[in-house]
Parts: structure tokens; sequence; C-alpha cells
């Protein structure tokens, strides 16, 4: 378990481009290490603004977009082309530019596939394991080089909420969330020791109306209050502010 570090930019803009920089920069150096890598990514204002940045980063063409496994480390439960969705509004934000390989896209389950965010839940344990065997992993889930991650004003992190027993778990590695507070209610989320399987976690922060949470994760606040207080990638976590969200 790694400890918390922080890095301010000046503005959302060039936080996101100097994120982009670094998911390069990691992505080819685990290419170069063992010629694949993965990453977890994330929803929200930030998430999306930095796949954008990646997307249009002259630099994109130094990674071989057909060797990344990309995963989420949330989605909402809702039909699949919805435009709620995690994965409708990373493949925008892409939009073409990367030429990654749709069987290393791995989308959580939409309405339209199950009836149930668990048995959502459940097929991504079973997407999860299959690229674990291919992987030739011990355990049932495969290596992330690197998780990005969004924090919400209350402090939540994938769909983990402040005050919910799932930010808790300690065993289930994927789950459905049937109350989240921000809407859609019903949505699919890594728990706290999936995501923190991550060589890497990074959360990304934009916003004033966000400074109070990111003090709390700063601070080391319980982990029931602010989720996002539980973040630990194995090697590096990074917390990656807008000068706004950092109380600055
Ligand atoms: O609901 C969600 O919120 C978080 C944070 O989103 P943001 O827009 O406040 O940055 C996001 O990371 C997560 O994936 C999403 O489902």
């Amino acid at each position: 378990m790694s400890e918390l570090r922080t890095a301010v930019h000046p503005d959302a803009r060039t936080l996101a481009e100097a994120t982009a920089g670094r998911v390069l920069d990691v992505l080819t150096a685990a290419q170069d290490e063992r010629g694949e890598a993965s990453v977890v990514l994330t929803g929200g204002g930030m998430g999306t603004a930095v796949l954008a940045a990646v997307a249009t980063s002259p630099d994109r063409s130094a990674v071989d977009w057909s060797r990344v496994d990309v995963w989420w480390s949330d989605e909402r439960f809702t039909e699949g082309a919805s435009a709620e969705r995690n994965c409708v509004q990373a493949a925008e934000a892409v939009g073409g530019a990367l030429a990654l390989d749709p069987d290393r896209v791995h989308c959580m389950g939409s309405a339209d596939e199950f009836t149930s965010p668990e048995e959502a839940a459940e097929d991504y344990l079973r997407e999860l394991a299959a690229a674990a065997a291919r992987e030739g992993r011990d355990g049932p889930l495969p290596r992330f080089d690197l998780s990005l991650l969004g924090l919400g004003p209350d402090g939540h992190v994938a769909s983990l909420f402040s005050g919910r027993p799932h930010v808790h778990e300690e065993r289930a590695t994927v789950l459905g969330v049937r109350d989240s507070p921000k809407p859609p209610p019903q949505r699919v989320s890594m728990t706290l020791p999936l995501i923190n399987a991550a060589e890497r976690v990074w959360l990304l922060v934009a916003g004033a109306e966000k400074a109070q949470a990111v003090a709390a994760v700063r601070a080391g606040a319980p982990v029931g209050r602010t989720p996002g207080a539980g973040v630990r990638g194995a090697q590096e976590t990074l917390l990656l502010l807008a000068r706004d969200a950092a109380g600055a």
C-alpha cells in the first residue's frame, strides 16, 4: 500500500492535459515491460476530460491501443445506449481516435442485458476472471496498471457512497448498488479492495465545490463518511487536483 501524494494544477484543463500525459507514460512503460497494459476508467467530469485529452494528445501513438485492456470501476445500470452510462460517455470522449480492440474494452453490463445490477456485477466478475486466466494470474483478478477515479462533492468514489454498507465491503470485489443518492439509483461498482488492487490509483478532482471532500481525503477522514479516503494503490496513490479543488 502506498502513501497519498498530491499534485496541484492551475485549472481543470491543465489537470486533464497533465494527467493524459501521465496516463500515456504509465501505459507505455507497462507495454515496454510486458507487452500489455490495462487501465480502469471512471466516469464524471474529470474522468471524461482526461480521456478526451488522451484521445487528442500528439503522443497517443506511443501506446499500442490494441494491446490495452480497458475496465470501469463503476457504471450506471440503465439501458445500454443511455448517455448516463460511463461507457457511452467514454466512447464519445475518445471518438474513435484510439485503435482499441473491442474485445478488450470491458464495459459493465446494462439493463438491456441483465435484470438487476447484481446480475451485471456477477457478469463483470466472470469477465475479470476470464481476463485473469488469459494473463495466467493465480487468482480471479487481472492486473490493473492504473485506476483513474473521480471524487464527488460528498466524497464518493466509483459508486461507493458515504454512509452505505458497501463502502466497508471486504470480500466482494464488484457489486450491485440500488440506493445511490446520486441519480441514477441503480449502479454497478467495484469495491475498495478491488480499486486498491491497482498498481496506481489516481484521484482526479476539479471544482471548489469539492474542496471539502478533498480536505477530508487528505486528512484521512473515516472511510464510511468519505469513501475517497479509503483509496490506496499498491505502488502509487496520487491526488491530482485543480487549484480550486485544493482550496487554494
Ligand atoms: O457518479 C459518478 O460520480 C463520480 C464523480 O463524478 P464527477 O462528475 O463529480 O467527477 C464518477 O467518478 C463516477 O464514475 C460516477 O459514476
